[in-house]
């Protein structure tokens, strides 16, 4: 795991940005197409603002989410609305985007057709970007869930889940699909996040912290990037 430090936000979003960007560029001069899946919640805002305004391949690069409330598309909790309205901007409108939600009334039943639509995104992602909570669920591995042990070790792509303390049933991808990436980000900012990190960073049970998957697996490198 390698640590990326930062004084604020603004110049994390920026280095974040400029590294994922020229990953995607890489990927697509070399395979032609290339995949960026995106955590929700309110850190990646700048990160977004950022990305979109770089010039990059877009029309080649598929966006899609690490995990997604079970809300409409323009419910104010929807990752997707996040998405499009800050990253599928400026000259990234072009890019396309594949949602984690369908139309079916709950994440388990819309599940199969899920996975079925995953398939238009190029696998291994070639980047994986991770948001992580107080409580130290990352992507929608919650601590707690009744789910959290199917997250953790299925082989499965994606799994449906009901966080219990936090609103709205998800959508998210397994730990498994994560560790397949070809690279991987977690991207946090503030000192309690900082806390909840090195404590995640101690040895203890995964599923006290789910984020401890990350990074005590050997699959991909992991880079934090935190601000103050
Ligand atoms: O519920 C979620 O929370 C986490 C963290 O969100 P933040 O607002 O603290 O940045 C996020 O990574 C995840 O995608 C989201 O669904």
């Amino acid at each position: 795991m390698t640590e990326h430090l930062f004084d604020n936000t603004s110049s994390l979003d920026q280095a974040l940005a400029q590294q994922v960007g020229q990953i995607l560029k890489d990927a697509v001069a070399e395979r032609g197409q290339a995949s960026l899946a995106v955590s929700g919640g309110r850190t990646p805002l700048g990160f977004f603002k950022a990305l979109s305004q770089m010039a990059l391949p877009w029309q080649a690069i598929v966006v899609t989410l690490v995990d997604e409330r079970w809300v409409a598309p323009a419910h104010g909790d929807s990752n997707e609305k996040l998405v499009r309205d800050n990253l599928l901007q400026h000259a990234a409108a072009v890019a396309r985007f594949v949602p984690m939600k369908n139309l079916a009334d709950t994440p388990e039943a819309g599940l199969e057709q899920l996975i079925a639509a995953y398939q238009a995104v190029p696998k291994p992602f070639d980047v994986i970007i991770l948001g992580m909570g107080d409580d130290g669920h990352t992507a929608s591995l919650f601590p707690g869930a009744d789910e959290l042990q199917h997250g953790l070790t299925s082989q499965d792509l994606l799994c449906a889940v009901n966080p219990g303390h936090a609103p709205h049933a998800r959508m998210s991808l397994t730990a498994h699909s994560i560790t397949q990436a070809r690279h991987l980000f977690l991207h946090i900012s503030g000192q309690k996040k900082r806390d909840v990190l090195a404590q995640a960073m101690q040895a203890g049970p995964v599923e006290a912290l789910p984020v401890r998957f990350a990074i005590q697996q050997h699959k991909v490198p992991l880079h934090v990037y935190w601000a103050a």
